[in-house]
């Protein structure tokens, strides 16, 4: 269950006993006809899969929290329970604060509009007024670095430049949580450190809590005071970055 919270204790995001349970389908099909077939003749089966099993932890507001796993040990999952795209099986997921949730980019766009059409539509989807989004336009175009492509439908756009235009909406105000998702990977070298220069100045002068998702270790330690390792859906270790990092580095590295 997610949830916000309206008092500012010290806590921005409180996680607790979290599982995650998927049902997996005994087969991949291609249609709902062919679903409702199987079905029908009690042909499919299904299996429980438990992608985070009774997680809990805490996270103070301005601090700033890598988690760290191999593929598939459920931190994606966890980032979306947080930011309320998934709703847990068991357990319970406080926010408090509005959070800036770059995962799965490209989500609340529309690839047969334009990027200006699209600035709009999530940007309301964040919860911006037209007037908000009329005064930072400009601002958002500049910081993506898009300006000669602003009318171009986003089906023609890279991954990367879809990312550069979610970035730069999602980051525009400066959120209570920022939630990053391996957003910074798809973006080339330049850009990730102008992404990564923002996030900085978001936690040098705010009180910004941040959880980050990434496969760099590097980077996590360049930009997280704390890290938590999750593995095959269980929470591994949580503490000290550099002790987190280290201890996953030995057995992964
Ligand atoms: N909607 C879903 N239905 C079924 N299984 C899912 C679903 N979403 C995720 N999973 C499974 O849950 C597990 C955890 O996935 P998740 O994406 O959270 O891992 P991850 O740690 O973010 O991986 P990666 O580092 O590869 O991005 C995986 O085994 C994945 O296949």
């Amino acid at each position: 269950m997610a949830g916000t919270a309206t008092s500012t204790p010290e806590y921005a995001i409180e996680v607790n006993d979290v599982t995650m349970i998927f049902n997996m389908a005994s087969e991949q099909l291609n249609n709902l006809k062919e679903y409702f077939i199987k079905i029908m003749r009690h042909e499919l089966f299904f299996s429980e899969f438990r992608a985070l099993k009774h997680i809990s932890f805490k996270v103070r507001r301005g601090e700033v929290v890598g988690l760290v796993g191999t593929n598939g040990s459920g931190k994606s999952t966890m980032l979306k329970i947080i930011a309320g795209v998934l709703e847990a099986s068991e357990g319970e997921c406080i926010v408090r604060g509005n959070i800036a949730p770059l995962i799965e980019l490209g989500a609340g766009f529309d690839m047969e509009l334009t990027a200006r059409e699209n600035i709009y539509l999530n940007g309301a989807l964040l919860g911006y007024t037209k007037q908000f989004i009329d005064d930072h336009f400009d601002e958002i175009v500049e910081f993506a670095e898009l300006r000669d492509f602003v009318d171009m439908p986003l089906k023609n756009y890279s991954s990367g430049m879809v990312a550069r235009i979610a970035f730069a909406i999602a980051t525009v105000t400066e959120p209570d949580i920022l939630i990053v998702d391996e957003t910074l990977s798809v973006g080339d070298v330049f850009f990730q450190q102008k992404c990564e220069d923002r996030i900085q100045h978001f936690i040098k002068n705010g009180d910004v809590t941040v959880l980050f998702v990434s496969h760099s270790i590097e980077q996590v330690e360049r930009i997280c005071q704390r890290a938590i390792w999750i593995e095959k859906g269980d929470l591994r270790m949580d503490g000290p970055v550099a002790e987190v990092c280290e201890a996953y580095r030995g057995q992964f590295g």
